[in-house]
């Protein structure tokens, strides 16, 4: 246990002190901050429900004014009473959901905040691991299960407990010998509900599984459509997500068969006893064994319904929280997660001049056999362009990943400008770079929103000029300038407007260090020649690491950097290394 003095604790934000393991302690923490609008709803609960208990006497006495013939302005009075029993309930009901509505959204919202900011504190690593579905499924459906199951026993719990209260407290003044009738029923309720519970907590953890699963298969599926469609393999992906449909249809039915016959159990039990208890106090008015009117046994036996009733209701609630507390431990799968990025209180770098050296550095990823990278030193001066070739799998993109910063060496070190790079605030390196990704990555939104993603305050001039200068003004105006909208992931563009637009984006950051994985797929001549002109302008004058597949890019590059199973073999300028005649002399004669 951490000891958190109540200011911290409110404070901290919730993926720090979030644990799995303590699903009913950690729900209590979520709701710690909302603790008075949860008490003002408590109370206006308890007022707005009074008419359940307090109906039954005041019905009781009507029938014994009857039965004992009182006068009639006994009855007016006891009317009266009742009207504003009832009446009472739409201004406290107002008041209480709105209280619990507050508290509940607010937690769904933190909630839902600190799972998106822990996302983004993930290494990428994590995300590649993880499948989009499944975190898609955290954010929407636990957050929307925990929240639910808390309103739910909020709002049951409130009711069961003042139903009882009120009922205890009237059968405690008017007919004391039934007292021990509602002592009997809770221990009965509490031992069913744990008999059940290890099942019940399985079953949902089978079943919320099996739903991950479907996420994750549906999201890849819907991925794949373009390709699924154009092999016809629609059959084949359409078996694949039919085994998980079946995996959720089994785990499911498992659920609601343990559920239902839970349910029909406690019914069953309860009903008994309700109908027990009217038997007994009508034989014990028969016999004269206590003294009961008539209304008292009306009484009483509404008070045994709303016993069973409340106690049911309680006994029901078990697979709801359960469900709850198992999507509390699901979160945790990214609010406890410790494969973060760790950034602060390292240094923070105000500027880069673009020096990149990597020092007999290693990289083996977590479930290979074999390290991707081996031994490999390279010093990069700042402003040169040094290009990766190498047979697919050589470890190119590692390379590049590293000098990001989202892969860390195994061993060796990577220093920028001579710095460490383990020791460097990462996102403030990362502002002085600019990645430009062999499928360029657009979001549905205007030109300029693509363009200046994540840079403020940039005047229409600067960002045409960029447009400009990686020749995508032209297009750009014909679609309707600055504003016309991409459509979503870029649609309307073909692949040259839409790695030029990629372009536009990394020029208008002035990165001092740029990261580029040249696209394989061929561009006819011109557009070709527009996205190397617009390219060459990119790489003026920064550092840049370029996984390059057309000759003219390796050809310009400074040096070219010659990789096979993850060694750097040979380094030197397209001249030199075809004078050395060796694996890139050989590479260049066969292309
Ligand atoms: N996430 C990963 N987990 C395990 N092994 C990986 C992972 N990513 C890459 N590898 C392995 O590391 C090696 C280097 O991969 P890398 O992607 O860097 O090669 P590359 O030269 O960029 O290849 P290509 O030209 O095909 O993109 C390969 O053997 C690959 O199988």
């Amino acid at each position: 246990m951490r000891e958190n003095g109540p200011m911290t604790r409110e404070s901290a934000p919730i993926e720090d002190w979030y644990d799995g393991a303590y699903p009913a302690r950690t729900t209590a923490k979520l709701f710690s901050d909302q603790r008075w609008r949860l008490a003002g709803a408590a109370a206006a609960y308890a007022v707005k429900h009074s008419p359940v208990w307090l109906m039954p006497v005041l019905t009781a006495e009507v029938i014994d004014i009857v039965v004992e013939k009182r006068p009639l302005s006994q009855l007016w009075v006891v009317a009266a009473i009742m009207a504003v029993v009832i009446a009472q309930n739409l201004p406290l009901s107002v008041l209480y959901i709105r209280w619990l509505s507050q508290s509940v959204r607010t937690v769904e919202t933190n909630l839902r905040m600190s799972l998106a900011r822990r996302l983004q504190e993930l290494s990428i690593g994590y995300h590649r691991r993880m499948s989009a579905g499944v975190l898609q499924a955290k954010i929407v459906r636990d957050v929307e299960n925990v929240v639910e199951a808390s309103r739910q026993t909020f709002d049951s719990t409130m009711g069961a407990v003042s139903t009882l209260a009120g009922a205890l407290v009237l059968t405690a003044v008017r007919t004391p010998e039934f007292l021990p009738v509602f002592l009997v029923t809770v221990p009965i309720a509490a031992g069913l509900v744990f008999a059940t519970r290890r099942r019940m907590k399985d079953r949902n953890a089978a079943f919320r599984k099996q739903v991950e699963a479907m996420s994750a298969r549906v999201s890849e599926m819907t991925h794949l459509i373009p390709i699924t469609r154009a092999h016809a393999l629609e059959n084949r992906e359409l078996d694949r997500l039919d085994g998980t449909l079946v995996g959720v249809r089994d785990a499911g039915i498992r659920l609601d068969m343990l559920n239902g016959r839970f349910g029909a159990l406690a019914w069953i039990t309860f009903q008994l006893l309700s109908v027990a208890c009217l038997i007994g106090a009508a034989w014990a008015a028969y016999t004269g064994t206590f003294d009961l009117t008539p209304g008292d046994i009306v009484m009483l036996s509404s008070y045994f319904m709303q016993l069973t009733g409340s106690v049911t209701v309680l006994m029901n609630l078990a697979p709801v929280i359960t469900k709850g507390l198992e999507s509390v431990r699901s979160m945790a799968d990214v609010l406890s997660e410790e494969d973060i990025e760790h950034n602060d209180g390292k240094m923070s770098v105000p500027a880069v001049d673009g020096r990149v050296t990597f020092e007999q550095v290693a990289y083996q990823y977590d479930d290979a056999a074999a390290p991707a990278i081996s031994d490999l030193t390279l010093d990069v001066p700042a402003g040169e362009t040094i290009a990766l070739v190498g047979p697919s799998g050589s470890g190119k993109s590692t390379v590049l990943n590293m000098v990001i910063g989202f892969l860390r060496p195994t061993s060796g070190r990577i220093l920028v400008d001579g710095q460490d790079m383990a020791e460097l605030d990462l996102r403030s390196y990362r502002k002085h770079i600019a990645v430009v990704p062999q499928e360029s990555l657009l979001f549905e939104g205007s030109v300029r929103d693509n363009v200046t993603y994540g840079s403020k305050d940039l005047s229409d001039e600067v960002v045409l000029a960029a447009l400009s200068d990686a020749n995508a003004a032209g297009f750009v105006e014909e679609m309707g300038g600055l504003h016309a909208v991409i459509g979503e992931r870029g649609s309307r563009l073909s692949g040259g407007q839409r790695q030029r637009i990629a372009i536009a984006r990394a020029l208008i950051r002035n990165p001092r260090v740029l990261v580029l994985d040249e696209a394989t797929s061929a561009l006819d001549g011109t557009s070709e020649r527009l996205v190397q002109q617009a390219l060459e302008r990119l790489m003026a004058g920064r550092t840049t690491f370029v996984v390059a597949h057309r000759l003219s890019t390796i050809r310009g590059a400074d040096r070219i950097a010659v990789m096979e199973n993850g060694r750097i073999v040979e380094v030197g300028s397209h001249a030199e290394l075809v004078a050395s005649g060796g694996a890139y002399a050989a590479l260049s004669t066969s292309s």
